[in-house]
C-alpha cells in the first residue's frame, strides 16, 4: 500500500465503508488541548513553517523536539535560536529516521491534509516544501481560526489555570459564529496541586486576589477554588484536568491540611505523605465542584516528568523531557478516593488517562462500579501521549470495548499545541473504524453498516456533544445562536 494511501489503516470492506462514508465526515469536538486562547483570538499567520510546526517562542511540539535530540541535532537547531530554515531542514532529517513512528505519518497527513503537498517528506524534497508550504502560510485559510474551522471543528477545550482571566475566551465568544467554533476553558489547577514548587504560596495571592476570597488556610483556598469554579462555567467551562504525577489516597484533618499548606507557602520541604494528605484534600472537593457543576473531571496520572534536570531548568516543562510514571498501584488509590466519594454520592463525569498502560484493566474495571447516574459517566480515555499511537488506540478501544460500553466513548482529542494536529482525529478513526471491520471480519459483530456506521459517527462526534454538554443552548444543527 503507498504511504498514506486513502485506506491506510484500513484492512477490510467494512472499515473502509465505516470511515469513508461514516466517521470521516464527522465533525471535531477537541476537548482536551494546549492552544493559546490568545493565538486563536489574535488570529495571525504564521511567518514560516518550522513556526506553526516545531517552536514558536516560547514552546512548540515537544514530541518533535524529542525525535530531533535522538537524530543529534544540536538544541540551537531545536528549541534554540538556530535558523529556522535549517531547524526545518533537520526536521526533514530526523523524519528520514522516523519510519516506524507515529509522527512519520503525523507529519505526511499534515503535508497532504492542509498543504496539499504528497511527496515524501526528506531533506531532498524539504527546500521546494519550505517554499510552497510558506507561501501557503501567508494566506487566510492558514489564519489559525480557518484552520481550526476548516477541520470541521466545533469545539476547542485549553487548558487554563484557575486564576486565569479569560480574556481571550470571552473576546473569542463575541466572534464564535463567525469563527464557526467554541473556544471553551478547561480548569487545570496545576499550581493549586505542585504545592511541593516554588511560588504555591504567591500562587494563593494570586487566586486570592481573581476570586476576591481571602486565601489563609485550606478552607479559604477551597472557597477560592468554587469561585472559580462558577466564572468557568458562566464562560463555558465543563471539564477540569488533573496531572498526577503519582497518587496515593491518605486521608487527613483540617488541622493537618492547614499545617501542610502552611509548610507549603513558607516553601519548606514536605514529605511524601504530606502531599498525598493535601493532595486527598484537595481532590475530594475538586471532584465535589465538577460534580455540583456536572463537568467532567479528567485525570491524567502516572507521568514522571522533567528528568532531564539542567534541561529542566533551561526550557521549562512540557520540553520532552518526560516518561511513562511507574507507580504500580496507582489506580488501587484511586479506586480508594472514589469509594470514599461515593459514599456522598459526589462522584462526577470522569475520563482516566494513565500514561502505564498496565494501569488500563484495572483502571476500566474500577470505572465499572461507579457508573450511576448516567449514560458512560466513567470513561477510559484515548490513548495518550506515548500510547498515542495506532497500537496504543486500538489498544485502548479492546480494553473499553471488552470492560464496559465502547459505543459511549467519547472519542479522541488532539493534546496538541499546534493548529496542525486535528489529522490526528482521522487517525484515530481510521483505527476505529478497522476496530469494527476486524471484528466484523472474525464474526463477532454483524455485518450491518447502518448499525455500526452510527456507533463510529457516535465515538467520533456525537457522544461528545452530549457528554459534555458545551452546546446546552444550541440544537446540533444550529450550534451557534
Ligand atoms: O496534559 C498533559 O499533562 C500532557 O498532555 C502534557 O501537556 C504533554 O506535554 C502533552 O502535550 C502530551 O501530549
Amino acid at each position: 500500500m503507498a504511504l498514506l494511501d486513502d485506506d491506510f489503516l484500513l484492512k477490510n470492506d467494512m472499515a473502509k465503508k465505516l470511515f469513508n462514508d461514516h466517521a470521516k465526515k464527522m465533525p471535531i469536538i477537541d476537548f482536551h488541548c494546549h492552544l493559546n486562547p490568545e493565538e486563536i483570538y489574535e488570529n495571525k499567520n504564521y511567518p514560516n513553517i518550522t513556526r506553526i510546526w516545531i517552536n514558536e517562542d516560547h514552546y512548540g511540539d515537544h514530541y518533535k523536539w524529542r525525535l530531533m535530540r535522538a537524530n543529534g541535532v544540536p538544541e540551537e537547531l531545536i528549541t534554540g535560536d538556530g535558523d529556522e530554515y535549517e531547524k526545518f531542514m533537520a526536521w526533514a532529517g530526523t523524519i528520514e529516521k522516523a519510519a516506524g513512528n507515529p509522527l512519520y505519518e503525523w507529519t505526511h497527513l499534515e503535508l497532504r491534509r492542509f498543504f496539499g503537498i504528497n511527496e515524501t517528506f526528506n531533506r531532498k524534497t524539504a527546500p521546494a516544501i519550505w517554499e510552497k508550504a510558506n507561501k501557503m502560510l501567508q494566506t487566510d485559510a492558514f489564519k489559525p481560526r480557518n484552520l481550526i474551522k476548516n477541520s470541521n471543528v466545533k469545539a476547542v477545550c485549553t487548558t487554563d489555570d484557575p486564576a486565569s482571566d479569560l480574556k481571550y475566551h470571552k473576546l473569542l465568544k463575541k466572534e464564535e459564529r463567525e469563527s464557526g467554533f467554541r473556544t471553551l476553558p478547561a480548569m487545570r489547577p496545576d499550581k493549586l496541586i505542585q504545592l511541593d514548587k516554588p511560588g504555591y504560596g504567591e500562587y494563593l495571592q494570586t487566586l486570592s486576589e481573581v476570586s476576591n476570597v481571602k486565601v489563609t488556610d485550606f478552607d479559604s483556598m477551597i472557597k477560592a477554588v468554587h469561585q472559580r469554579f462558577e466564572y468557568f462555567n458562566e464562560m463555558g467551562g465543563r471539564l477540569s484536568d488533573h496531572s498526577l504525577l503519582t497518587y496515593h489516597f491518605v486521608e487527613a484533618s483540617k488541622a493537618e491540611l492547614n499545617a501542610i499548606m502552611q509548610k507549603a507557602i513558607k516553601d519548606e520541604d514536605l514529605t511524601p505523605v504530606e502531599i498525598d494528605k493535601y493532595l486527598t484534600g484537595l481532590l475530594e472537593n475538586l471532584m465535589k465542584f465538577n460534580k455540583e457543576f456536572d463537568w467532567t473531571m479528567q485525570f491524567h496520572v502516572n507521568s514522571v516528568r522533567d528528568l532531564n534536570k539542567p534541561m529542566y531548568k533551561k526550557l521549562g516543562a512540557d520540553t520532552g523531557y518526560d516518561a511513562v510514571g511507574t507507580q504500580p498501584d496507582i489506580a488501587l488509590h484511586l479506586q480508594k478516593l472514589y469509594t470514599k466519594m461515593r459514599d456522598t454520592n459526589d462522584v462526577p463525569k470522569s475520563i482516566f488517562y494513565s500514561l502505564n498502560p498496565n494501569d488500563w484493566m484495572e483502571l476500566s474495571t474500577m470505572m465499572g462500579a461507579f457508573l450511576e447516574g448516567g449514560v458512560q459517566r466513567m470513561q477510559l480515555g484515548a490513548g495518550w501521549w506515548f500510547n498515542d499511537t495506532a497500537e496504543g488506540m486500538h489498544e485502548q478501544l479492546r480494553i473499553f470495548a471488552q470492560e464496559s460500553l465502547l459505543p459511549n466513548f467519547v472519542g479522541m482529542l488532539t493534546d496538541s499545541r499546534s493548529f496542525l494536529s486535528y489529522p490526528r482525529h482521522e487517525y484515530f478513526r481510521r483505527v476505529l473504524c478497522n476496530f469494527y471491520g476486524e471484528l466484523v471480519e472474525d464474526g463477532r459483530v454483524p455485518d450491518d453498516e447502518d448499525y455500526l456506521g452510527k456507533i463510529v459517527e457516535d465515538i467520533s462526534y456525537n457522544n461528545a456533544y452530549n457528554f459534555f454538554g458545551f452546546f446546552k443552548d444550541a440544537t446540533p444543527e444550529k450550534l451557534f445562536n
